[in-house]
């Protein structure tokens, strides 16, 4: 049985995430939170006739299906309570997106507290969950998340994901401009680093298949990945940043969780991880410099099972970008390890 919370859940990613959470077969539970509007999104969400369903090849013996059940609260009544008890996973895409001209750090000064706030709830009432940090700035909001954890005793570093998925299906798509394929989703892109402009770092030199780029195209292919978010606020022009290719991503990287942690053995994804608390962490810690990074990491049933170091395998211009990304992540991690133990006056 798998119950999937949404927190943030009334907003413009939350909305399609938690339908596609709806419609997902793996979860049998979906919870939503928001300040909010969960009423509404609930009551609507509640009318599809989506079960779900323990696949054979996942769980072995007869399929079984059952009816999907949702709940939506406010703060009110114990409302978060209420949404986090017994979740296995937890997805918080709650907090406010960008404007044009901002940058994702401008956001630290809302949603710092809004994170906060939410994973102290986690640590008190869910706090063996898998959490999915989709809230910006990413960068800081992980470091958060992190340390109200250790503050209450229970971070498991294996079940704390910063959200980077977005920069992987952006890469995918960016790039079959150039190379025709028709199916991007079978390229495999890692897109390490962190989630912000020059700290996202597509490596296309390490795509399978491999992928023939121009030399010329390669730059401007590599700047629509890192500022990809951009494009979209701007399209906006003021009424908020990606959220139905976030919801996608956010989901995609959701169903790889729940699939691995219900026994799917080789499913590797890039994701935003404390890289001390992950096998094979330390090596890429040492060689970057900073405690938080997202790489390729291999999923199980206890979460963040092994993180890959594809470093030593980067091409020159590549391993410029590593660097420039280095130096940007360094001060936002710190800033968000920095919030929790010492919280600016209100
Ligand atoms: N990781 C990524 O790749 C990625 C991609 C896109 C957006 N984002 C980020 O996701 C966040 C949400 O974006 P959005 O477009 O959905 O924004 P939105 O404003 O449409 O929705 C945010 C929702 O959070 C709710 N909320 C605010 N405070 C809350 C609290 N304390 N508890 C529960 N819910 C609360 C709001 O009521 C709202 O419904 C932003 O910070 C944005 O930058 C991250
Ligand atoms: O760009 C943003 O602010 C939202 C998100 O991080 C994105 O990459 O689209």
């Amino acid at each position: 049985m798998v119950k999937a919370v949404v927190l943030g859940a009334s907003g413009g990613i939350g909305q399609p995430l938690s339908l596609l959470l709806k419609a997902s077969p793996l979860v049998d539970e979906l919870s939503l939170y928001d300040v909010v509007n969960t009423p509404g999104v609930t009551a609507d969400l509640s009318h599809i006739s989506s079960i779900a369903v323990r696949a054979p090849e996942i769980i072995q013996g007869p399929v079984a299906k059952r009816q999907q059940k949702i709940t939506g609260y406010l703060p009110a009544e114990d409302g978060l309570k209420k949404a986090l008890t017994g979740a296995d996973v937890v997805l918080i895409p709650a907090g406010i997106p960008r404007k044009p001209g901002m940058t994702r750090d401008d956001l630290f000064k809302i949603n710092a507290g809004i994170v906060r706030d939410l994973v102290k709830g986690i640590a008190e009432y869910s706090p063996k969950a898998f959490i999915l940090v989709i809230s910006n700035p990413v960068n800081s909001t992980v470091p958060i998340a992190a340390e109200v954890m250790k503050q209450a005793g229970v971070f498991d570093p294996k079940r704390l994901f910063g959200v980077t998925t977005l920069d992987v299906v952006r890469a995918e798509t960016f790039v079959q401009d150039i190379t025709g394929e028709k199916d991007p989703s079978k390229t495999v892109i890692p897109v390490i680093g962190g989630h912000s402009g020059e700290t996202i770092v597509p490596l296309f030199s390490l795509a399978k298949p491999a992928v023939k780029i121009p030399a010329e195209k390669l730059a401007p292919l590599i700047k629509r990945v890192q500022f990809g978010g951009d494009e979209v606020v701007e399209a906006k022009g003021g009424a908020g940043s990606a959220t139905l290719s976030m919801a996608y991503a956010g989901f995609r990287f959701a169903e790889k969780v729940i699939k691995a942690v219900k026994g799917e053995k080789g499913i590797v994804e890039p994701t935003f991880v404390y890289l001390p608390g992950v096998t094979g962490g330390d090596e890429i810690a040492k060689e970057t410099g900073v405690d938080y990074f997202s790489v390729p990491v291999e999923l199980g049933p206890s979460g963040a099972e092994k993180a890959t170091n594809i470093l030593p395998n980067v091409d020159d211009e590549e391993k410029k970008l590593l660097e420039a990304c280095k130096t940007g992540l360094k001060g936002s991690i710190e800033k968000g390890v920095e919030f929790v133990h010492n919280p600016p006056p209100k």
